[in-house]
This record gives structure tokens, sequence and C-alpha cells, in this order.
């Protein structure tokens, strides 16, 4: 009940739109009740009325079949607004919640993608607010119909016929009930359908996802094994779902002939006794056939407004994670020099381990600064750190002796340039890429910082060029290419510091060549780290740092390392000699 008051707020701006909604679903049931009328007094003032001339019967039911027309007529365009406002107001709310949601996902922290798959987030903004779009396009003002729509059709019936009314009122509780345990049982086989249809989704997502591992490893049979069960447990589901339709679609419908039956025969009766007229009858049935729909519908909404609660909690709990605090948001905005200070710094990503212990390091410009270490070391991390991706519990990072959190974020980062090891690129041009979608700079200054990394000539040689469009995170562009767009991108946002995070670990030995001579060349002005596992793409650093279990265990240029014999030199060994 909470999460739908809450929902409900999102209605607050269109509250005027809404009242509109009421007035014409008001009006809607009013002409809804009016044709059985209408029928009933052309059966019985002019049909079934001997005693007037025959000429006026005729003009009579002429008239009837206008008034019928007319009515019909607003029927039609009193649902036609209907259905126009509540889509809208449908369409307008959830494009508000989809909005706030997706802008609240941008402030989350790096700690919240760890712990949430980017599936269920997806699933949260893209199908859950689908859900509460039905809440207001289905629900919300029809229910006022259903409700309005119940109480005219009662209404009309004890005007019909009193006695007739009371007589098959046992009919009443009879249908109810029939609809409400064929909803029941409906809602518990569809339930299973949904979840079942779950199941072969996110097997068919990870698992085509993942089909190159899958045909590597000759694991077809077993994958056509798994995803028949899964298959074969959707289809169980809807045979299920079918039997439920099956017993209780016909149930209900003849419950409700044999309702009519019983009006027959009573009404018969008092048309015999003649204290019921042929129209009254027709109009009679007529209502019953009327006072079904918004049973149904209103029997069909419970379960809308269960799923629409479900998706509300999960959207709420959502819009409710905390958002990245990190630096001031009136803090600095400059960096001057670039100079990365690590003080007693210890990190750990939850509670299980520390994964940075203790660690103090500088990182100065005009020096090329290399980190070096055995995988899990600890050296990606020091990057998320830097540039405020992830918090540090113990210690302190100061950029030019100014504590990281006395930035400003956004500033930070844009003064930061880090070229992550697994380089996303998105669907759009490759130009579009490079640049991140900031239009404003050209395809010249594109060109230019291309130039810079010395790759320009790689990427000009794509058939396409800067116009190759990117699919899918960057299918058809290889692993090399990929880092090269990543280089290319971090020259292109003139930053202070610059951290390459294994950036030319999947790039040939004479691009590497000529990417370093670029890193060299920047390192002079700026504050270059570059992160690495091949030592060979280290030797010329001016500074390098041998991180071991998450601290730095050594700090020397190459030759120094060397001829300490500690760790680089172990590492070193392992890489050249054998
Ligand atoms: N988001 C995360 N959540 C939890 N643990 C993490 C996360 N990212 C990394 N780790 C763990 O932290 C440790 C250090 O990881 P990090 O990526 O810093 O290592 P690395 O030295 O860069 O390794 P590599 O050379 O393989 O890139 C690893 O054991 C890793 O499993």
């Amino acid at each position: 009940m909470k999460q739908l008051l809450r929902l409900l707020k999102y209605a607050k701006p269109y509250m005027a739109l809404f009242i509109i909604a009421i007035l014409v679903v008001i009006s809607l049931t009013f002409v809804t009740l009016l044709p059985p009328q209408i029928v009933r007094s052309a059966v019985n003032n002019y049909i079934t009325n001997d005693g007037l001339p025959t000429s006026e019967r005729f003009s009579g039911i002429f008239k009837m079949a206008v008034y019928f027309i007319i009515s019909t007529s607003l029927i039609f365009v009193f649902e036609y607004i209907s259905i126009l406002i509540t889509t809208y107001l449908g369409g307008k709310i959830v494009y508000d919640i989809r909005r706030d949601l997706f802008r609240h996902v941008l402030k989350l922290p790096m700690s919240f993608f760890d712990k949430h798959p980017s599936g269920q987030i997806t699933t949260r903004i893209a199908n859950d607010t689908q859900n509460v779009m039905e809440f207001f396009t289905s629900v919300v003002t029809s229910v006022f119909n259903d409700l309005f729509l119940l109480t005219g059709v009662i209404i009309m019936m004890l005007s019909v016929s009193k006695n007739l009314f009371l007589n098959i009122s046992f009919v009443f509780p009879v249908l109810i009930v029939a609809m409400l345990l064929f909803r029941y049982f409906d809602l518990k086989a569809y339930r299973t359908v949904r979840t079942s249809i779950s199941k072969v989704n996110a097997y068919l997502a990870e698992h085509i996802a993942g089909m190159p591992v899958v045909k590597l490893f000759n694991a077809e049979d077993f994958e056509r094994k798994e995803f028949d069960k899964v298959n074969k447990d959707l289809y169980n589901a809807r045979i299920k779902q079918m039997y439920v339709f099956a017993i209780f679609r016909p149930t209900v419908s003849t419950l409700y002939r044999l309702a009519i039956a019983a009006i027959i025969w009573m009404g018969a009766k008092y048309i015999i006794l003649r204290t019921l007229n042929f129209g009254d009858l027709y109009a009679f049935i007529a209502y019953l056939e009327l006072f079904m729909k918004p049973l149904e519908d209103l029997s069909e909404k419970y379960d809308i407004i269960q799923n629409t609660v479900a998706s509300a909690e999960k959207i709420f709990t959502l819009m409710d994670e905390e958002e990245e605090h990190f630096g001031a948001e009136n803090g600095k905005r400059e960096i001057e020099k670039g100079v990365v200070e690590f003080k007693n710094v210890w990190f750990r990503y939850n509670e299980e381990r520390w994964i940075l212990k203790d660690i103090n390091l500088k990182f100065e410009p005009g020096k090329l600064i290399a980190v070096v270490g055995e995988t899990g070391a600890g050296k990606t991390s020091i990057m998320n750190l830097v540039n405020g991706m992830y918090r540090l519990q113990k210690g302190k990072i100061l950029i030019d002796n100014l504590e990281l959190e006395k930035y400003n974020i956004h500033y930070l980062r844009k003064n930061i340039s880090a070229v992550p090891q697994d380089v996303v690129l998105f669907s759009g041009s490759l130009l579009d890429n490079v640049r991140l979608f900031h239009k404003e700079i050209s395809e010249e200054e594109v060109i230019e910082a291309l130039k810079k990394v010395y790759v320009w000539d790689l990427i000009e040689r794509l058939p396409k060029g800067l116009k190759t469009e990117i699919i899918e995170r960057g299918k058809g562009i290889s692993a090399g290419e990929r880092q090269l767009i990543a280089l290319a991108r971090s020259v292109l946002f003139d930053a202070k510091i610059f951290i390459l995070d294994e950036a030319t670990s999947n790039i040939d030995v004479q691009t590497e060549e000529r990417i370093q001579k670029a890193v060299r060349k920047l390192s002079k002005e700026k504050t270059v780290v570059m992160i690495a596992h091949r030592l060979a793409t280290v030797v010329s650093a001016d500074v390098i740092f041998v991180i071991h279990d998450g601290k730095v265990v050594e700090k020397g240029t190459h030759k120094e390392l060397m001829k300490k014999k500690g760790m680089y030199y172990k590492l070193y060994e392992v890489q050249f000699k054998k």
C-alpha cells in the first residue's frame, strides 16, 4: 500500500487530467447504461404496444433507433477519450519514473554495480516500470469505471423490476465466486508461466553472450540439453495455464447462460402475470451482460495491482539506494600540477579482505611512472581510487597536496584520463566513440588526437575509417583497435593525470612502440602512470612501483630494481629468462 501511495505521488502533477479522466469515465458509465433502456422503451412503448396507431409506432421505433445510435456513438467518444487520457497519463508517469530512475542509477557508486548484476538493473528500469504503466492505464481510472458500472447496473436492474432482481439475486454471488476462483487459479498458473519465461530469457541471454566459449569447448550437446529443460518447464507451465482456461472459461460462461435461463424463467412468469413487459425482460438480460464485464475486469485488476506493488517495491528500493557522495559539490575544480600521493592507504571492496594495505606512493608529472605486479596484486584498484570510483577506508590520497575528497568529483574525473583494461565501446560511429558523444569536438580534433598517439593511419585504413559503426559493446572491432580508441579518447580530453591500465596489452609490438613514444612525450608535461604486466613495456620508465599482495614492495628504475634482485628481478627473470 505504501508503495502504491508513493507511486501515486508521480501522478500528482497530472491531477487535473486525472479529474477529467474520472469525469469522462462517469459519463461513459452513464451512457453505457442507456442502450438497454432505449431498447426497453422501444419494445414496451412501440413494438408490443398494440393500442398505438401503426404510424406512431413506426415513428417511435425510428426515434428509439436514433437514440440508440446517439448513445452508442457517445459510448465510442467517451471510451476513446478515456483511453486517450489514461494512455497518455500512464505513458507520461512512467516516462517520469524511468527518467528519475536512470538519473539516479547514473549517480550510484561503483560498489553498487559490483553487487547488482546489470541484467537486474535493466529489468528495473525497463520492465518493472512497464508494469507500473499498466497500473496507470488499466487500473487507476478504469476501477472507477467498473465500480460505477456495477452500481449503475444494479440500480437499473432494481428500477426495471425489483421483484425479478430479488428473485434471481442468488445468481450474483455464484457468478462472483466462480470468477474469483477462476482468477485465483489463473493467477497461480500465470505466475509459473512468467517465472519460466524469465528462466528461458536468462538462460538465452547468458549462453548466447557466451557462444564463443560454448563453441570452443564443444559444449553444444550440454547446451541443448540444458535449454530443453527450461524450455520444457515453460511448456508445462503453459499447458497448466491452458487447463485452467479450458475448465473455468466454459464454466463461467455456462453459469452466465444458466443465469439468463433463470431470468427468462422468472421473467416469463411475471410477463404471463402481466407484472413485467418484454422490454423489461430484455433490459434485465442486457444489464446482466453489462454486469459481467466489470466483474471480470475487477478480478483482473487485482492481478495488475499485485504486480505493480511488487514492481514498485523493486523500483523504490533502487530509487532509495544511496547516491555517490564523493567530494564536495563546490569543491576544487582544477588540478594544477597533477601530483598524486597515497599516504598509508588501506582499501577493500567488501568486508572479506583488504586489497590495498598501507600503500605509500607518489606520482609526479614530468616522469614516466610504471606500476607493476602480479595478477590480482591491486594495481587496478590503485587507479580506481585515484579517479574516485571507490573510496578508501583508511589513509589519504592527495592531489597537489589537497585531499581527493576536497575536489568536485566531476572535475576531478575530467582531469584524470583513465584507459581501463576492458575498453567499452557504445553503439554509434567510431568517431562518436572517440569523442564520447561530445558533438562539439570536431572530426579534425579527433584525428589530431589519433595522430598524437600515432594510430591515425591504423584507423584510417579501416574500410569506413572513423565512420565505422560499432555494435554491441564493440563487436567487430579487434581488442587492439579498441585499446587504440580508448587511448585516443584519453588524449582528446586534455587531462592532467593519465593512468593507462594495461593499455597496450592487445597491441602488436610495432604499434606498441609508437604508443610508447607518444606516452613518453605526454609524460614530459603530464602525470602518466602505466600499469603493466609485461615488464618490456616499462623498462624505460623513470620510476617503477612494484606491487605485491596489496603493498608497495619496491620502487626505483629498471636498473636499480634489477640490481636489488628482489621482487621485480624475479618477475623479470620469469618473463625473460625462461
Ligand atoms: N569490484 C570488485 N569487488 C571485489 N573484489 C574485487 C573487485 N575488483 C577487484 N577485486 C579483487 O581485488 C584484487 C585486486 O584486483 P586488481 O584489479 O586491483 O588487481 P590487478 O593487480 O590490477 O590485477 P590484473 O593485473 O589482473 O589486472 C583481486 O583479487 C580482485 O579479485
